[in-house]
């Protein structure tokens, strides 16, 4: 988990404050006009617009009622700072003066917090994240990160455990040790109790003793970010004195923002006693809930695809889509993480979370506008929409041990920390539907699988058969064979491309299957960033677009609480596949029940 601060509360203690950049940091002013306001004729406003580091973040925050419209604001501000995207108002609320606020981007500063810093996620990606960040110049110019955990480590020992997972691009490799040292100079470590205020307290203690100077004399008090990464679930407890002291130190010293990772929960109940427990101290606004695969660049850019292109969007409903399929595969079982995973299993490791938020971006009617409030009102609205889950249109597995090549592959249950008797699933197959207009019965597959033959995440759409077709003799019976097929191939090499019929050149008359291919390493020469840096960067600037909120999170669990539960029951016994293959059989009955095939099998895979 972590927490950022928010202008919100960094700005409250003074009459006049100024930001200087999309981080949101306040100065005492450098007299640029900004409209007047008066805090009973206003309300909540955000405004977005093209940033260096976030292409449609949403940076001028103004709150506690800003007589300024966006277009205002955008009026207001100077011209090479829309640009860069660097502005944040916060307008206190006595204020009845006109606001002016500071343009030195130089004089921006945050402080990020990683709690359970001595975990296996910090090192892999929280700080290689956080160091891409800034060597992109996307951090403000006055950061600090600091390690917290209860392992007893120096400073140097948190930079020399950094240190080895740090990785410049291929694309930026210039001047990468020098930056390296200039990072990790700015990293500290602060071995505390979770449940201990008094750790805390010391911790702001030491935050405060790398600030600037210049926000010590203005008497500001600080914005910070805090990542938690202790497993909120199984240390709800801890989690709600870790906000409680975040909440306190937020009132005497600035706001504050706290990302969570998953596991949110693992049913419904649980959930929301862990958003009653964060929300005890916090506000929903200030949690950012991660999940990682909302950051990756193909999801991103599922809804560039879908509304920014005429060829896309009317075809984007029942009349012409026959199935959608949701797939997660990867190569290598649960080694090392057995304890945890037993405890979830893979339809509450992938599907209820990563998966079911791929389809509810994908299904979700057009938003009212980019901003976070109205994309998440849609996902939302999709995700009640759903029908409840059969366990009739579910199939679980797990993977047995395998030999092959003479290499002897562990099956599920050989882990040490996994009981011998487990029934935990490590593959999932499911069909779902959406109860609405658009989407009436048209079955969204979904299957998530370790351990099986390769790593690989993708959407594919298959739309239906072309009414009528003039060839439809070159295709034979299985019209289904010839449709078209849209995949957008989330990793491994990323891309998107559509299968269509095409005639073979010459003077016959044979068609087959080709793709129109957007290979993206084909096409884009930049390294695409990791999901956790364009996550991390969002929450620093409090764009919340890809962040759940606790009413998404609710419908998620809502669907998949009963079919859990039934399956845990019942004790249904999962299908055993060999590690390495393709899994259980059961899924292509499964498919076949909705006369679909699943698209990742075949020749064109
Ligand atoms: N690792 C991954 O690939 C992924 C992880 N996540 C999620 O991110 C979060 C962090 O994951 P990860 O870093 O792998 O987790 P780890 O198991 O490595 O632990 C993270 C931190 O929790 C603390 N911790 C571990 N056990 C306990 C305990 N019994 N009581 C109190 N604190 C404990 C440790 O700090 P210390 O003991 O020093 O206090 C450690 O720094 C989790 O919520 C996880 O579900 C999500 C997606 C992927
Ligand atoms: O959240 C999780 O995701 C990873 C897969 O993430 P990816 O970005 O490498 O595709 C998965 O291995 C893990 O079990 C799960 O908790």
């Amino acid at each position: 988990m972590a927490a950022l601060s928010s202008s919100k509360h960094c700005c409250s203690s003074s009459s006049v404050y100024s930001s200087s950049s999309s981080f949101g940091f306040h100065q005492p002013q450098r007299n640029i006009p900004f409209p007047a306001v008066s805090q009973k004729r206003l309300g909540s406003k955000s405004v977005s617009w093209q940033s260096k580091c976030s292409p449609s973040s949403n940076v001028i925050l103004m709150q506690d009622g800003a007589l300024a419209t966006k277009k205002a604001a955008i009026d207001e501000a100077p011209p090479s700072k829309l640009k860069e995207g660097l502005l944040s108002v916060t307008l206190p609320e006595e204020h009845e003066q006109p606001i002016n606020f500071n343009m030195n981007a130089d004089e921006s500063t945050v402080t990020i917090t990683v709690v359970g810093a001595s975990g296996d996620l910090a090192k892999k990606k929280i700080f290689p994240a956080l160091f891409a960040l800034y060597y992109e110049d996307c951090l403000p110019e006055h950061f600090t990160i600091f390690g917290y955990a209860r392992s007893k480590m120096t400073d140097a020992e948190l930079r020399n455990i950094v240190s080895r997972t740090l990785t410049c691009r291929i694309d930026k490799r210039e001047n990468c040790s020098e930056k390296m040292e200039q990072f990790l100079s700015r990293c500290f470590y602060h071995s505390g109790q979770y449940d201990s205020q008094q750790n805390f307290v010391e911790l702001d203690k030491k935050l405060k003793e790398h600030e600037p100077n210049f926000v010590a004399s203005s008497g500001w008090k600080g914005c910070k970010s805090t990542f938690l990464l202790i497993d909120p679930t199984k240390h709800i407890r801890r989690c709600r004195k870790i906000c409680a002291s975040l909440s306190a130190s937020a009132a005497a010293s600035g706001w504050t923002r706290v990302i969570v990772e998953k596991p949110f929960g693992r049913d419904s109940d649980s959930s929301a006693a862990l958003t009653r427990a964060l929300k005890q101290y916090l506000e929903e606004d200030q949690i950012f809930r991660i999940d990682h695969y909302l950051g990756k660049e193909l999801v991103e850019n599922l809804s560039v695809l879908r509304f920014s292109n005429l060829i896309f969007e009317p075809l984007w409903s029942r009349q012409y889509i026959r199935n959608v399929q949701l797939i997660f595969s990867e190569d290598f079982g649960t080694e090392g993480r057995g304890g945890y995973f037993d405890h979830y299993g893979i339809i509450r490791d992938i599907m209820q979370n990563h998966l079911l938020q791929i389809l509810a971006l994908f299904a979700m009617e057009t938003p009212v506008s980019l901003d976070a409030e109205d994309i998440r009102n849609e996902k939302v609205k999709v995700l009640r929409s759903m029908k409840t889950i059969r366990i009739d249109d579910v199939v679980i597995g797990q993977y047995k041990s395998h030999t092959k090549g003479g290499v002897s592959y562990p099956g599920y249950t050989d882990d040490k920390t996994v009981p011998k008797d487990s029934l935990t699933p490590t593959f999932a197959a499911a069909a779902l539907f959406i109860d609405n207009a658009r989407w009436d019965g048209v079955p969204f597959l979904m299957k998530a699988g370790k351990a099986l033959h390769n790593r690989r995440a993708e959407i594919r759409v298959q739309f239906r058969h072309v009414p009528g077709n003039l060839y439809n003799r070159n295709f034979g019976t299985d019209l289904d064979r010839a449709t078209n097929e849209l995949v957008i191939r989330v990793q491994p090499d990323e891309a998107i491309y559509l299968k269509i019929n095409n005639k073979v050149p010459g003077l016959g008359m044979r068609l087959d299957r080709s793709n129109l291919n957007l290979l993206y390493k084909a096409r884009y020469s930049k390294e695409i960033p990791d999901a956790y840096e364009r996550l991390l960067l969002d929450a620093i600037e409090g764009e919340r677009r890809l962040f759940i909120r606790s009413d998404e999170l609710d419908a998620a669990w809502s669907l998949f609480t009963p079919v859990l539960k039934e399956l845990e029951e019942k004790k249904i016994i999962p299908e055993y596949y060999p590690y390495g293959s393709r899994g259980p059989v059961g899924a292509h009955y499964l498919a076949a029940r909705y006369n679909v095939k699943w698209g990742d099998i075949g020749v064109d895979e």
